[in-house]
């Protein structure tokens, strides 16, 4: 199996802001980008090829955008994926019930994805700590309950960015079922033009 091509569909998800491309940015290109914010609009696609114990695993990173008016389209980048990475600002209380939401979405339409909830922004507590509105145990708790991992991450310093997405090549190598990928069933890009109706709505 060592040397085998293994692509794993990763979608991420989270409220507008909280800092989802920011944290794509980070991991691919490693860097952080300044200036004026601009929303995702629809959705983006980048892939990345790690090791991962001898094979080379590619994640195709599907960013989505976070406003609510783009919602229906989220659903369409969600579907099939292996992992999906759902984002929260720790400094946003509001930012982590959107976190719930997308939670009970995927347990119910998407039963084979790994969740991962990520709390961003971790820097911003670095010289005040009363920035914090979401608390670090009720989330690794809820993280328990629903069989999904946690991290906190900065994509400002880089922290734990690095560390979330190779556990999710990990993860996927370590729990699913081999099956030898091959064009045919690896990440199929075409999943986008899909239409986003049969999936449920809530
Ligand atoms: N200090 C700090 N700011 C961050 C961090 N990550 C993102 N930001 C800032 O938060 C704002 C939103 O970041 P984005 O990455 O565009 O957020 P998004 O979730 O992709 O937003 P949508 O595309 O609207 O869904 C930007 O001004 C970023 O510079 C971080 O780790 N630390």
């Amino acid at each position: 199996m060592s040397g085998q091509r293994v692509d794993v569909k990763v979608v991420m998800l989270g409220k507008e802001f909280v800092g989802k491309t920011s944290l794509v940015e980070r991991y691919v290109h490693h860097r952080f980008l300044l200036g004026p914010y601009q929303n995702t609009i629809g959705a983006a696609f980048v892939a990345k090829a790690i090791n991962v114990e001898g094979r080379v695993v590619t994640l195709g990173i599907w960013d989505t955008a976070g406003s609510e008016r783009y919602e229906a389209m989220s659903r369409i980048y969600y579907r099939g994926a292996k992992a999906a990475i759902v984002c929260y600002d720790v400094t946003d209380s509001s930012s982590f019930q959107r976190v719930k939401f997308w939670v009970k979405e995927l347990q119910s339409c998407e039963q084979h994805c790994r969740i991962y909830l990520c709390g961003t922004k971790l820097d911003l507590l670095e010289n005040d700590r009363s920035k914090r509105q979401v608390d670090f145990h009720d989330v690794r708790d809820y993280a328990e309950e629903i069989k999904g991992r946690h991290y906190e991450t900065s994509s400002k310093t880089g922290q734990n960015v690095d560390e979330l997405f190779q556990n999710v090549a990990e993860d996927y190598v370590h729990f699913t079922p081999f099956q030898v990928m091959t064009e045919e069933n690896g990440v199929d890009l075409s999943q986008k033009k899909e239409t986003y109706f049969s999936c449920c709505h809530h």
